[in-house]
């Protein structure tokens, strides 16, 4: 299996090289250049069988030169053994034809622990084969830094950086991140908002002496990885519903677009997929882009559902990449207008998204109303990221049965759902002292060069110590 770039510059890659490599050293991000299918014999074979038993028949062909299936199978279950929940995504039933996929059982209360456990376990395995060590730098609008703090703490092979918007994530994301103690993580509070965060994480790599320097990789949904482990639960949901004697609609959260690309994965893989609903909130540039064909980004506004305040939306890139029939030069010439503000997406590649995606939006009061609501009617209590995606999942119901990804956790987000419901979500037994733990907060400017002075500093700091 090879991975190319979406922008057609950069050497083509093994699933190890990829992994490890981050952004495209053109600054695209990989994608397999084909896509394994399943047949539907192989497909059907996959209903009612473990999680980690899935996991392992998918991504077998996308890492099959780096881990024997038998190396996949420990990874995934070391993963997995610590989820809350047997099922690790268990559905729930919300109306006649729609269901709630929970994918918030793992250690820090969100979808990011399905990839972060998974590929935590990934580097340290190939590392540790390869001698090597690594810088990993991360941006966060709270929940992939928290998961990759999780998955990484403590590892010798890896010193982990993440930036995270000062005062944009709940209370809860930012402890998570800023009170573990192993000194190979650092929480970076940068003074801006997540787009601000994500693009230092890409001038990071596209400084190459830098990036070479202290041997950068990513685990932003950037590293193709983050991707492939979240195609799983689109298996393990579909074949609970019927797949592939039946197709299934999906309504995703979305903010990087990192796990509903993750969707059109386990589509062209051959899951029985009919639609693939892109929910927005207020933030909606993703909603606007794929009804009018203008991608333009304008003023991050900061709302109750915070990761998913975002306006640059680093997957969609892949989904371009498709659109546009594998045409590197037409992907770099559109993130080259994305930098003056915005590009239009043609008539075909347009044609081409609509034939997967769909979208909608939630306001805020909206998503508090669809948390009032579902509690109400279901018994559910959701995070407001899960609202989004509900509410924006009832307005579409067709024929078939409808999926709402649940994202995260409810108790990550207590004071948009208390504000809503009157109720405030307790924190698992095992986090319950979070907010009495002492945290570390370091704050950085929007600077390239003060960023990187810090993560040199660190570094040098913990060599010497
Ligand atoms: C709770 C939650 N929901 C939804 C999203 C959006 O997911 P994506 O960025 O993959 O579109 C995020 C951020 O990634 C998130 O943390
Ligand atoms: N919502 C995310 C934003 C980063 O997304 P990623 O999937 O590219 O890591 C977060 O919680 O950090």
């Amino acid at each position: 299996m090879r991975y190319i770039s979406t922008r057609g510059q950069a050497p083509a890659l093994g699933f190890e090289d990829t992994m490890l490599t981050g952004l495209a050293r053109d600054g695209g991000l990989y994608v397999p250049e084909t896509v394994p299918t399943l047949s539907a014999d192989e497909i059907a074979a996959l209903a009612g069988r473990p999680y980690e038993e899935v996991a392992v028949r998918v991504m077998a062909p996308f890492v099959a030169d780096t881990f024997d299936e038998a190396t996949l199978a420990g990874l995934v279950r070391d993963a997995y053994a610590g989820f809350g929940h047997a099922a690790r995504a268990p559905l729930v039933q919300l109306g006649p034809n729609h269901h709630l996929l929970e994918l918030f059982h793992g250690p820090t209360l969100a979808f990011k622990d399905f990839a972060m456990q998974l590929i935590g376990r990934m580097f340290e395995h190939v590392l540790t084969r390869r001698g090597d060590k690594v810088t990993i730098v991360g941006a966060t609008s709270g929940d992939t830094g928290s998961a990759a703090i999780e998955a990484f703490a403590g590892l010798d092979a890896v010193d982990v950086f993440i930036l995270y918007p000062h005062g944009r994530v709940s209370e809860v994301q930012r402890r998570q991140m800023t009170t573990p103690e192993a000194a190979n993580v650092h929480a970076l509070a940068l003074t801006g908002h997540f787009d601000d965060c994500q693009a230092r994480v890409k001038d990071m790599f596209n400084d190459f002496a830098f990036r070479d320097r202290v041997g950068l990789a990513g685990v932003n949904s950037i590293n193709f990885a983050r991707v492939l482990a979240q195609v799983v639960y689109y298996f393990t949901a579909a074949t609970a519903l019927g797949a592939p004697h039946r197709t299934v609609d999906f309504c995703v959260p979305t903010g990087n677009f990192g796990d509903i690309f993750a969707g059109h994965i386990a589509k062209r893989m051959g899951l029985p997929i009919g639609r693939l609903i892109v929910a927005t909130n207020q933030n909606d540039i993703l909603h606007r882009a794929l009804t009018s064909g203008d991608y333009r980004v304008g003023e991050v506004a900061p709302s109750i559902s915070p990761s998913m305040d975002i306006q640059v939306s680093s997957n969609f890139e892949r989904a371009l990449h498709l659109a546009y029939d594998g045409d590197g030069a037409a992907v770099a010439q559109l993130m080259d207008e994305l930098k003056a503000g915005g590009f239009a997406i043609s008539q075909g590649a347009l044609q081409a998204l609509r034939e997967t995606y769909q979208s909608g939006r939630a306001s805020e009061d909206e998503t508090s109303a669809a948390i009032r609501r579902t509690l109400e009617t279901t018994g559910e209590l959701l995070c407001p990221h899960s609202a989004v995606g509900v509410k924006v999942a009832e307005e579409a119901m067709g024929e078939a049965p409808m999926v709402t990804l649940a994202t995260a956790h409810p108790a990550k987000f207590p004071d948009a759902v208390e504000a809503a419901t009157g109720i405030r979500p307790p924190l698992p037994a095992r986090m319950e002292d979070l907010m009495d733990r002492r945290e570390r907060i370091t704050r950085v400017e929007n600077d390239l060069a003060a960023v990187e002075a810090l993560i040199d500093e660190k570094r040098a700091g913990a060599r010497a110590a």
